[in-house]
């Protein structure tokens, strides 16, 4: 599903004349079958957010290979990668990366409209996706009047209603208290056991990390380990 093959990048800061180059990977070669949770675990600055942002194309690598559905995503423009995103990338952010103004319906009705999918299909669609994740009756809510739980399932709910067959997620539980994590945790692997959804996921946390069929340590831009879970 997804392959990443001798993926290299660094950062470039500073001004003309005096710039530094910071290397965030080196070499990554890695894997992702279709229907794994794979979870990405490393210390604070090991490269796990740049790794994300490579796959989702959001930044472009230096060197290497991504391969997502046998698409060769590293070749493709910006343009192509926003379509090829919406048809087949989820996320789910730390920060739920809501619409302040909008309410749960229309932040979870915004990527059909970018779809170009009519009003009916639209309203019909949104409100059983809300339903999915035990929203329905707060539809009317601004994000504001959600707890942290309600607007990680919003978030959920977004990704989730274009059918994506992989979901990227970025800390997906560090804003939530450990019972609504729980929660969530267990809906992430409903999602994969029933849907077949595909989970890349990096994270600090423990719990979130066993929830991978697969685990793997990023150190210093280096994958180190691999381990396999034995919950799974
Ligand atoms: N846009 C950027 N420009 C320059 N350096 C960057 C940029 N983004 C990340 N870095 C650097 O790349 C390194 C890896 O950052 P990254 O965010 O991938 O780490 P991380 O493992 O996700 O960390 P955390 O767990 O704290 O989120 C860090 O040294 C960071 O300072």
């Amino acid at each position: 599903m997804i392959t990443i093959k001798k993926l290299s990048h660094d950062f470039v800061i500073g001004k003309k004349g005096r710039q530094t180059i910071i290397p965030v990977l080196r070499d990554i070669n890695l894997t992702v079958g279709q229907g794994e949770i794979v979870t990405i675990v490393g210390r604070s600055g090991s490269g796990k957010s740049t790794l994300l942002n490579l796959v989702s194309g959001f930044i472009h690598p230096k060197e290497g290979e991504i391969w997502v559905k046998e698409e060769k995503v590293s070749d493709l423009n910006e343009t192509k990668f926003a379509d090829f995103r919406i048809k087949n990338l989820g996320f789910i952010f730390q920060s739920f990366q809501l619409i302040p103004s909008m309410t749960a319906f229309q932040n979870v009705e915004l990527p059909l409209i970018l779809k170009g999918i009519n009003d009916r299909e639209r309203k019909k669609k949104t409100e059983e996706m809300l339903k999915k994740v035990g929203l329905l009756e707060y539809q009317d809510h601004y994000p504001g009047e959600l707890s942290g739980g309600q607007q990680q399932r919003v978030s959920i709910a977004r990704a989730l209603i274009v059918n994506p067959p992989i979901i990227l997620a970025d800390e997906p539980t560090g804003s939530l208290d450990s019972e609504t994590e729980a929660e969530l945790l267990k809906f992430i692997k409903e999602l994969n056991r029933d849907l077949g959804i595909t989970f890349l996921i990096i994270t600090h946390d423990d719990k979130v990390a066993e929830i991978g069929h697969r685990t793997i340590e990023l150190r210093d831009g280096l994958i180190v380990e691999e381990v396999a879970s034995l919950c799974n």
